[in-house]
């Protein structure tokens, strides 16, 4: 299945992560129109502020190779219930996907909440807000 391909790329993703401060790595997948999956993971550094989150690690990736639109998101942590995205990302995924693009958040145990980008962040400020 689509979705669990997806999960499965995340779950690569996160062995990835760089979280020597918090020791919580993240990873995430998203799907470009064409169908390439670009990978994320959570990036921390001693200025504890600068950490780039998993799901923007990705999207930025995609964003950095000439991808702009994403059909389809997953996010996965070791977390007990599904992991919850940040503010932040959020707002990142609102600018590059539709309010219905389908997102994956998952754990290491199975758990998987099927949500939207609209869900994350209902009323987001986007580029049509600065006409
Ligand atoms: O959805 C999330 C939530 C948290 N983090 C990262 C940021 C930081 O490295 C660590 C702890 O907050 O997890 C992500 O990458 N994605
Ligand atoms: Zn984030």
């Amino acid at each position: 299945m689509k979705r669990d391909r997806l999960i499965e790329e995340a779950i690569e993703a996160r062995k990835q992560a760089y979280v020597p401060y918090s020791n919580f790595a993240v990873g995430a997948a998203v799907v470009a129109p064409d169908g390439r999956i670009f990978r994320g993971c959570n990036i921390e550094n001693a200025s504890y502020s600068l950490t780039n989150c998993a799901e923007r690690t990705a999207v930025f990736k995609a964003v950095s190779a000439g991808i702009t639109s994403f059909v389809a998101v997953a996010v996965v942590a070791d977390t007990t219930g599904p992991v919850s995205p940040c503010g932040a990302c959020r707002q990142v995924l609102a600018e590059f996907c539709q309010a219905e693009t389908p997102v994956y958040l998952t754990n290491l145990y199975g758990d998987i909440e099927e949500t939207s980008v609209g869900e994350l962040l209902p009323g987001a400020f986007t580029k049509g807000d600065l006409l």
